[in-house]
């Protein structure tokens, strides 16, 4: 069957549509005022500069404080291409059922990635791996590849029983329209049972699920692959030699091969493929991270499905709504606008973030209003997760108007399992790549942090334009960090990354000159400079509260009309965006909490990851990735649902966190003393805007000092960094004084 035979989207129909939200002028309108008021400050600031030889801290305080507010001015100008144009997207999932058999759908290949048992445990990622197989889409066009970057055979195991538990679990999810369908997610929230299902039903079902949990948590912790299992299933002979996670051969194991006569569920009915897969691994070759087990994946699915639409997701980002497939192949499959659509972004949420989240995990202003007007501008970015694509888009072909997708391809695949094995190991072979164009033209690109952005931004320079949909039930759910330390590591690993495209030849306005929209180039800058915002930061929570301490004033005097230029542009910019958070679902104590995590982040991760870049450019420091854990022990998880902080082991990056707490409490509690006892309430009046700063930051870092001396719990600051943080206040304000 050739593509072409594949009518078009519902009769003419669209199968999805794109508003635009109106009352965008009065936005407008506001935006252009709090950039006038940006425009008086950088006045003041220009034209009110103390002498040169004044004594103190005076000019200097002045210079930086004129480059720091240049800087938020200007960055703030870049913020505003994520607002400027949000659309909304619809799909029609009847029509494209009214215009498309079953049998006429594209084949999609999913695949799921892990990296470290341990740290990813093997049930949470059978998880993923269940609630995908069991998409509402046909499963003879439905491919499931996990990728295991530890080679570990527990996880080979855990795959396995989830291949024997998915001829249950699917036709349950199946005849009672089951949601979501990850067990481990179905099983942990269910209160009743659902509608069409019988209690005994449901009790069968969930002690299945449970002799599953027993046996994959056994073996985890055992080690000891049981021998029925190894009987049953010649894949675990792989693992006869000397296995490490850092050093291992390539195996490719298909688990479920619709060919094989057992391939059926219970009901009968055929089951979606099933492979497992890891690279090889020798410790001196680079491996690349999950880019390269991403493009690892790509090769082996080309010789086993070679579906035309892939999928890929996080091993804890399970599926939480069976017809994302059919919503992403609405944007595909559209006649008119989907020849040009190369890959469909779902967005980030998380299933783990308690109500008043203390890190300000809820990332709805970004799903609610950043990604729409990126959408806006014609190109959503890759997250690396929950997304879409078109095959041929992920292996580097350009757009072209004559390009026609050959839905059909790939599907019916008739080799025999064994010998698709075979073909698929020289593949994943660690020298496979060496002089190819893997990594560089083709696939997900090496050397970077954030492989997955810069892929996208390739993808849409090459003609491709992309989608973002976000759907009432959320197509995915992931699971945030939920100690500070590893939102801090995660952090400065996203930072680094988009700093380090920013400033390479891959940056958005150099790659993407005169290939995508200029409100694109700035949106993707929005978070490509999220590091460089760290100096400025820093800049305006040490000087001028040291100045405060020291009686210099650096902001107009309360009294002075120039003040009128800050107070409009801080108060308005702030109610504007507790009202943008508000509006998408947040909380006020959400948004509070969030803008602690935003002065934190910008002070600690966003400066070393700029220190990092800086020193990857002199050729200094290579990157890595850290897994971020998705375990955490039950005491940890108590204090986080109460809203505690969590520390933990001891890093830098606190240190820095203290340091600037307790300056800032110093200089405001000794600052405040100093005015009143030598000049009473008046003396305020020119360092008023001052007072209030140190005063905020002083009132936000609330659970820092909680942290410091008032808890005793494992989460929190250890005792011995106050002397260390205060050897840094203390000299700081010696030489200020
Ligand atoms: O060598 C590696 C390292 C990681 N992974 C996988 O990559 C995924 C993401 O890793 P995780 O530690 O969970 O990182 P996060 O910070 O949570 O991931 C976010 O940030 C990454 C880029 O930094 C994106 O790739 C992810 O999609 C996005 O969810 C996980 O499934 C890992 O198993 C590998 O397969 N191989
Ligand atoms: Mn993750």
């Amino acid at each position: 069957m050739a593509g072409s035979s594949i009518p078009g989207g519902g009769g003419g129909l669209p199968l999805f549509t794109t508003e635009k939200p109106k009352r965008m002028a009065a936005y407008r309108l506001f935006s252009g005022t709090i950039f006038a008021g940006i425009l008086l400050i950088w006045l003041y600031r220009a034209t009110h500069m103390p002498p040169r030889h004044s004594s103190g801290l005076g000019w200097r305080a002045w210079l930086g404080l004129l480059v720091a507010e240049l800087w938020f001015g200007l960055y703030w100008v870049l913020t505003l291409s994520v607002r400027w144009n949000p659309i909304r997207r619809t799909t029609f999932k009847y029509r494209l059922s009214e215009s498309y058999d079953e049998d006429q759908l594209p084949g999609v290949d999913i695949f799921v990635c892990t990296a470290d048992p341990a740290l990813e445990p093997p049930m949470l990622v059978i998880s993923t791996v269940l609630s995908v197989m069991a998409y509402d889409y046909p499963p003879e066009k439905l491919n499931i590849y996990l990728s295991d970057d530890a080679g570990s055979a527990v996880t080979f195991y855990a795959l396995y029983e989830a291949s024997e538990f998915a001829k249950n679990w699917i036709p349950f999810c199946k005849n009672y329209k089951v949601e979501p369908r990850s067990p481990a997610a179905y099983f942990a929230n269910i209160a009743t049972p659902h509608d069409a299902c019988s209690p005994e039903e449901l009790c069968r079902m969930k002690e299945l699920y449970e002799d599953l949990t027993d046996r994959v948590n056994s073996v985890v912790k055992s080690g000891k692959i049981p021998e029925v299992a190894e009987c049953s299933c010649r894949g675990f002979s792989e693992w006869n030699g000397a296995i490490t996670s850092g050093a291992h051969p390539a195996i490719v194991q298909i688990l479920i091969d619709r060919n094989k006569r057992k391939a059926v569920d219970i009901d009968g009915n055929a089951l979606p493929k099933l492979v497992y897969m890891t690279r090889e691994k020798i410790p001196q070759e680079q491996h690349h991270f999950k880019a390269g087990s991403l493009n690892a994946l790509i090769r082996v699915s080309s010789v086993i499905s070679n579906s035309p639409i892939i999928m890929n997701v996080d091993c804890d980002m399970y599926s939480n709504n069976s017809e994302s497939i059919r919503d992403a192949l609405c944007f595909f499959l559209d006649k008119e606008q989907g020849r040009d659509i190369g890959f469909v972004q779902y967005p980030q949420n998380f299933d783990n973030v308690v109500h008043n989240d203390i890190y300000g995990n809820p990332i709805n202003v970004a799903n609610e209003l950043d990604h729409p007007c990126l959408d806006g501008w014609g190109g959503m970015c890759y997250y690396g997760t929950g997304c879409f694509h078109r095959r041929e888009t992920l292996c580097g072909r350009m757009f072209s108007k004559d390009y026609k997708e050959d839905w059909a391809s790939g599907v019916g695949k008739a080799e025999d399992a064994n010998e698709l094995e075979g073909v698929s190991k020289p593949l994943v072979a660690c020298t496979y790549e060496h002089d190819t164009l893997w990594g560089i033209e083709k696939g997900v690109t090496y050397g970077c942090p954030l492989e997955d952005v810069i892929t996208g931004l390739k993808i849409q320079c090459r003609g491709w334009r992309s989608v973002y949909y976000n759907p009432t039930r959320k197509g995915f759910l992931g699971m945030a960090p939920t100690s500070l330390g590893q939102i801090l590591v995660q952090q400065k690993r996203w930072s680094e990354g988009f700093l380090q495209i920013s400033l390479s030849k891959y940056s958005p306005f150099l790659l993407g000159l005169g290939k995508i929209k200029l409100g694109l180039q700035m949106g993707y800058s929005v978070c490509g400079f999220w590091a460089l915002n760290s100096f400025p930061t820093l800049y305006y929570v040490t000087i001028p509260s040291l100045c405060f301490l020291s009686g210099v004033s650096v902001f107009p005097e309360i009294t002075s009309l120039w003040c009128i230029p800050y107070i409009y542009v801080l108060v308005a910019a702030y109610s504007c965006s507790l009202v943008e958070s508000l509006q998408c679902g947040d909380s006020a104590v959400e948004w509070w909490n969030a803008q602690r995590m935003w002065l934190i982040r910008r002070i600690t991760s966003y400066l070393l990851a700029s220190i990092d870049v800086i020193c990857g450019m002199l050729g200094l420091s290579e990157f890595g990735f850290d897994l971020t854990t998705k375990v955490s022990d039950s005491q940890a998880l108590e204090r986080y649902k109460k809203g505690k902080m969590e520390f933990g082991s001891i890093s830098a990056m606190f240190v820095i966190i203290c340091t600037i707490a307790l300056l800032n409490l110093v200089c405001m509690v000794l600052g405040l003393g100093r005015v009143f006892w030598r000049e009473g309430a008046e003396g305020l009046g020119p360092l008023f805007l001052q007072a209030a700063l140190c005063t905020a930051v002083v009132a936000i870092n609330y659970p820092v000092y909680e942290a410091l001396f008032l808890r005793r719990d494992d989460g929190r600051l250890p005792v011995f960094i106050i002397p260390i943080a205060l050897c840094f206040v203390s000299s700081l304000c010696i030489q200020a004084m």
